[in-house]
């Protein structure tokens, strides 16, 4: 029996993977301005923030030591190393938001998306799949914000991630920003209430560290 068995499924944990550059940074922003009462967790990174970037709204930004001790205290739902550095998901923050019968919506690549399978299967996986490879080599290259040779590592590991979708409750191929966006909140369901983000009585910390 896993540890969230006793919650009710209406509380479950939204996992959202897919390759570098598909758009999940632009899907999650568009749910973040139109549906705000979707909540979404803060991973923790050891990568540098980019330029148009927020610390603690797109990540907590970490150095590596820092990072790992928190992972072997246990602070991390799921981690794993992806291209050269750390990812997590802050596991505090997440259990508050379950616990309290709220669904949560967190971003992880495949390692993490099969870590939280294993200790949470009522997860919903999602994967967000380019419309084409060129097209995710052009967005990836697009944006502009990664040399030559980091475009390179991550478009290696799309192939495996691109090959994986099948272990994925849902696929959303994004299209377009809109298209994708309003498809993954058709998935999550309309929020009970708009104020279900913050319930009577229930402090929900943004962080646990
Ligand atoms: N395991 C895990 N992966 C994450 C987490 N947050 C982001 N990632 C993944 O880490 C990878 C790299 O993310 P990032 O450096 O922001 O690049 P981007 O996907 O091109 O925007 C992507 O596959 C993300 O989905 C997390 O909390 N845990
Ligand atoms: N549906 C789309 N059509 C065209 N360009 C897109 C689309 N979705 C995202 N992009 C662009 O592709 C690039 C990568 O998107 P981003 O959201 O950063 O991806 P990810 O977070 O998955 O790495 C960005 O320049 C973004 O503006």
């Amino acid at each position: 029996m896993s540890f969230d068995d006793h919650r009710p499924v209406a509380a479950r944990l939204t996992v959202l993977s897919g390759p570098s550059g598909v758009g999940k940074g632009s899907v999650k922003a568009l749910i973040r301005e139109r549906y705000p009462w979707v909540w979404f967790s803060v991973s923790a990174t050891t990568r540098a923030p980019r330029p148009d970037e927020i610390p603690g709204f797109h990540y907590h930004y970490y150095d590596r030591a820092h990072f790992e001790k928190l992972a072997a205290d246990g602070m991390f739902l799921e981690w794993a190393q992806y291209a050269n550095n750390l990812y997590g998901t802050p596991r505090g923050p997440i259990e508050e938001r379950l616990d309290a019968g709220l669904p949560a919506v967190t971003e992880a690549d495949l390692q993490g998306a099969r870590q939280i399978r294993q200790a949470m299967p009522q997860a919903r996986l999602v994967f967000l799949a380019p419309p084409s490879w060129d097209e995710l080599v052009r967005r990836l290259t697009g944006r502009g914000t990664e040399d030559a040779e980091t475009i390179k590592r991550r478009l290696a590991l799309a192939e495996a991630e691109l090959s994986a979708e099948s272990e994925f409750d849902y696929t959303i191929t994004n299209y377009s920003v809109e298209q994708a966006t309003e498809e993954l909140v058709g998935l999550l369901g309309s929020p009970t209430q708009p104020t279900e983000a913050c319930p009577v009585g229930k402090t929900l910390a943004a962080t646990h560290f």
